[in-house]
C-alpha cells in the first residue's frame, strides 16, 4: 500500500527577507510536523505575518529555502485565513462554494462541503445572509469555514482574533482547536499569550526577525530559554 501523500513536514532553511534595504527576517531555519498548531510569537514588527505569508508562497524569499514534504502538492493542500478576511458580495454559502468551484468539485460535492463548513463554525442558520453584512466574528469564523471546505492539510492563521472580543475569540478558538483536533495542521500568529497557551502544541518565538526559541509549548512557557522571551511573557517590553 502507498504512503499517504503529505506536504508535511515543512522545512524552513537559512530563510532571508529583505524588503529593499530593510532586512525583515534572517537566517530562520525551522521544521514545523503534522500535530496540534504550531503557534507564533512575538513583539509587533517582529516579522511574524512576513514569515506566514513567504511560508503560504505569497511572498518570495530574498534568500534560503521553504521545502514541503510531498512539494508536488504543496500549493493545493495549504490555504490561509488572513486578520481581516475578504468576502465577496455575495451570500454566506457562495462565499464557501466559490473556491470548491475553483478547485473544479461537482455540485453535489459542492453542496456538500460548504453545508458541513458553514455547521462546523456554526452558520448554518446564516448561509443566505449577505456575507459583508455579517459582524466581525461570523466573518471570521466564514472565512475560517470558506478555508476549511477545501480540506488543506496545513492552514494559516494570520492573527484570527485580532480585532474580535473574547466571546468571539473563543468561537474562532473552538473552530480551531475542532480543525486541529480533526488532522489539520495549523500554523497562527496571535497576539494573544492566553490564545497561545490554549491552542499551541509547539511554539516559534521571533524577535526581531530571528527565530530565538522553538519548543513545545508547555516548557516554552514554563521555562523559556531566552531572556527575551521571558521578557516578553512578563509583558515588559523587549529593546529591538
Ligand atoms: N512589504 C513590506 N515592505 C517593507 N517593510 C515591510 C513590509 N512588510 C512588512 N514590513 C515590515 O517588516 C516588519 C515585520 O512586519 P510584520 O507585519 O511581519 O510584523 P508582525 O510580527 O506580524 O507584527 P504585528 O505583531 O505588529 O502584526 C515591520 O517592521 C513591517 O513594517
Amino acid at each position: 500500500m502507498r504512503a499517504p501523500v503529505t506536504i508535511l513536514p515543512l522545512r524552513v532553511d537559512g530563510l532571508d527577507f529583505s524588503a529593499g534595504a530593510t532586512r525583515i527576517l534572517t537566517d530562520v531555519t525551522l521544521s514545523v510536523a503534522a500535530g496540534p498548531p504550531t503557534v507564533i510569537i512575538g513583539p509587533n514588527g517582529a516579522g511574524k505575518s512576513v514569515l506566514l505569508r513567504l511560508l503560504h508562497g505569497l511572498l518570495a524569499p530574498t534568500d534560503g529555502r521553504i521545502r514541503w514534504g510531498d512539494s508536488a502538492e504543496a500549493t493545493q493542500r495549504q490555504a490561509m485565513v488572513f486578520q481581516r478576511p475578504v468576502l465577496l458580495r455575495r451570500s454566506a454559502l457562495a462565499n464557501v462554494l466559490y473556491p470548491l468551484r475553483l478547485a473544479g468539485l461537482s455540485a453535489a460535492e459542492r453542496r456538500r462541503r460548504a453545508e458541513n463548513a458553514l455547521a462546523l463554525v456554526g452558520l448554518s442558520a446564516l448561509a443566505d445572509r449577505p456575507a459583508r453584512q455579517l459582524s466581525g466574528g461570523e466573518q471570521q469564523r466564514l472565512a475560517l469555514a470558506r478555508a476549511a471546505a477545501t480540506r488543506p492539510e496545513v492552514l494559516f492563521l494570520d492573527e484570527p482574533c485580532a480585532s474580535l472580543d473574547p466571546g468571539a475569540t473563543r468561537a474562532v478558538e473552538e473552530i480551531v482547536a475542532r480543525l486541529a483536533a480533526a488532522g489539520t495542521k495549523i500554523i497562527m500568529t496571535t497576539h494573544d499569550l492566553g490564545q497561545a497557551r490554549r491552542l499551541a502544541g509547539d511554539v516559534v518565538f521571533l524577535h526581531a526577525g530571528r527565530v530565538l526559541e522553538h519548543a513545545p509549548a508547555e516548557c516554552f512557557f514554563a521555562h523559556p530559554e531566552t531572556e527575551q522571551a521571558a521578557v516578553f511573557l512578563r509583558g515588559d517590553l523587549l529593546p529591538h
